[in-house]
């Protein structure tokens, strides 16, 4: 017998003997009191089956703390600061940490060295699995897929980007078009002195970028179009599909077959499919067959390799719903997050105006207020590349990473991982970690200066994740984030209101959502 069966037997027995039944007394008590024994044990043998069933799923996992039946861990969990959670669960676990949330059993890693190995392996590059995802996405686009299909887009699209230049000069001229608008609102603020929340200014510059790179338009920021696919994509993040129900309760998703998709969520992402759809046939009419015209957009690249593809047979690769969902993706993965980073740098400029001085003092000796500053000049910029960094790393916009799934059971560091664990890169745990770190509760730049105050970067700051599913579009994002973060500072002298300034740890502090976000704020900006 396996020594866990064995176990059980053990268990099992002591059980029966503990409520009566296995003895072989022929007492003469009465026929109730029977039937009660009878109910607690058969109680009592439900009730270690349970438990024995969760110390055999338990077994061999890495540890991590017990929860309750059917809830796991929830009634622990603090929605708005997981993070927090999950990185003392591993300070006093280990860095490879396993608890039940629901029905699903997550996988925390928490060091750098794991989390490396942890993402390079195939076997952990999956992705939760919904069928919530699976009828949004139709198994297509790059971000929520697995397999041939991820690697296919995701390589396609790295590829294109590269060649249309959207990771170099042809980016930057897109940035810094949007530089002109983005600054006349700050000058309108600026002028008025009026406290302002950033998010919508940055929100709106970078859906123009990826607007034009995807589907090689502008739109007037007024155009009722852009404006409601902007705000239909805002509510899409905010509902926060990966905190539903069916994702903690996999049962649950059986409800999804009785639901239509009629609900708000699908509404949305229905309007939102048919908005691409429409931009992509403009394109693709605009585009004759036979033409081989240099794309201008990813839009225009798809089109053509879509051509090349159906020419050879294959009608599948580059079917038209790729192509909505790889545009779509874009916009959901890349807008918020770069949005969301210019609000914590500007909030760390405001709440540390001694960092802003060192930033405005190198800005006007090497770039001065005779011209913007530039890509080339980031060479030169060493405090203010070191502030950016520190920025990714303390705001930790991503603290509990985006889930991976490991397709299949694993052994990892002689533990069981199984097939559809939940894997938690902590980013949040490896950016406020001792060893990495000299001052890992502060703000403190020097973290990317050497001796010398010159910039120097760390592998332990992993804002855009490591590995086989890491960004796509961090090259975009680190150059939007310099050119508008540069300009700006060298126009204008940022501080929050006095309301504003007596939260400041509160607001540094910042909750989670599907990314970690600040508290409520106002900043004034006036013209240097
Ligand atoms: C500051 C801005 C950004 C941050 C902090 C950020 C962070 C991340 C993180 C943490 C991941 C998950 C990696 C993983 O699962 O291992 C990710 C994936 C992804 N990001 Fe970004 N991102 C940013 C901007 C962008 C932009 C601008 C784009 C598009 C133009 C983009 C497109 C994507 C895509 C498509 C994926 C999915 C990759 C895959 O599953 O293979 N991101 N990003």
């Amino acid at each position: 017998m396996q020594p866990h069966r064995q176990l059980f037997t053990d268990w099992l027995h002591w059980t029966l003997a503990v409520t009566g039944l296995a003895s072989s007394s022929t007492s003469s008590s009465s026929t109730m009191c029977s039937a009660a024994t009878a109910m607690v044990a058969v109680a009592a043998a439900a009730a270690a089956y349970a438990a024995y069933c969760s110390w055999r799923r338990a077994r061999d996992l890495p540890p991590g703390p017990v929860g309750v039946p059917l809830l796991g861990r929830l009634p622990w969990a603090d929605a708005l600061c997981l993070h927090l959670t999950m990185q003392k669960e591993c300070q006093k676990y280990g860095d490879l940490c396993s608890f039940y949330l629901g029905g699903r059993l997550f996988v925390v890693v928490n060091s750098y060295p794991l989390m490396k190995e942890m993402l390079d392996d195939p076997v952990f590059a999956g992705r939760p699995r919904l069928r919530l995802f699976e009828k949004m996405t139709r198994n297509c686009g790059i971000f929520l897929v697995e397999g041939k299909v991820w690697c296919h887009q995701r390589r396609l699209s790295l590829r294109t980007l590269r060649e249309i230049g959207f990771s170099g000069s042809k980016a930057v001229g897109m940035i810094e078009d949007q530089l002109e608008p983005l600054l006349q609102q700050l000058d309108e603020a600026a002028e008025a002195a009026q406290p302002v929340k950033t998010l919508d200014t940055f929100l709106l510059a970078v859906n123009s970028v990826i607007t034009e790179m995807t589907l090689g338009r502008r739109f007037h920021r007024d155009d009722p179009d852009f404006k409601k696919v902007t705000s239909l994509i805002a509510a899409t993040l905010e509902s926060g599909i990966s905190e539903t129900a069916c994702f903690l309760f996999p049962a649950a998703e059986k409800l999804l077959d009785i639901i239509p998709m009629s609900t708000r969520v699908f509404r949305d992402v229905e309007y939102l499919n048919e908005f691409f759809r429409q931009q992509i046939r403009l394109r693709e009419a605009a585009m004759p067959a036979g033409s081989d015209v240099q794309p201008t957009c990813l839009c225009d690249a798809y089109i053509q390799e879509k051509r090349k593809a159906e020419k050879a047979g294959d009608f599948e690769t580059f079917k038209e719903f790729q192509l909505i969902r790889v545009c779509f993706e874009f916009y959901l993965a890349g807008t918020d997050t770069t949005a969301r980073s210019m609000e914590w740098l500007l909030l760390y400029m405001a709440f540390y105006p001694e960092v802003q001085d060192r930033v405005q003092n190198e800005l006007d000796s090497v770039v001065g207020q005779s011209r913007r500053p530039r890509m080339q000049d980031r060479t030169e910029l060493h405090y203010t590349s070191a502030v950016i960094d520190e920025t990714y790393r303390k705001a930790s916009l991503a603290a509990i990473g985006v889930f991976h799934r490991s397709v299949e059971d694993a052994t990892f560091h002689g533990y069981r991982i199984p097939s559809d664990a939940i894997i938690i890169p902590l980013v949040y745990g490896v950016h406020h970690r001792a060893e990495y770190w000299e001052r890992p509760n502060e703000f403190y730049p020097e973290h990317f200066l050497d001796n010398k105050g010159r910039y120097r970067s760390s592998p332990y700051l992993i804002p855009f994740l490591i590995g086989r599913r890491s960004c796509v579009g961090e090259s975009l994002a680190r150059m939007e984030i310099f050119l508008f973060f540069t300009a700006i500072m060298q126009r204008y002298r940022v501080r929050p209101e006095p309301e504003s300034a007596a939260k400041k740890d509160d607001i540094l502090r910042g909750h989670m959502g599907s990314l970690r976000v600040p508290g409520d704020y106002r900043l004034i900006f006036s013209r240097r």
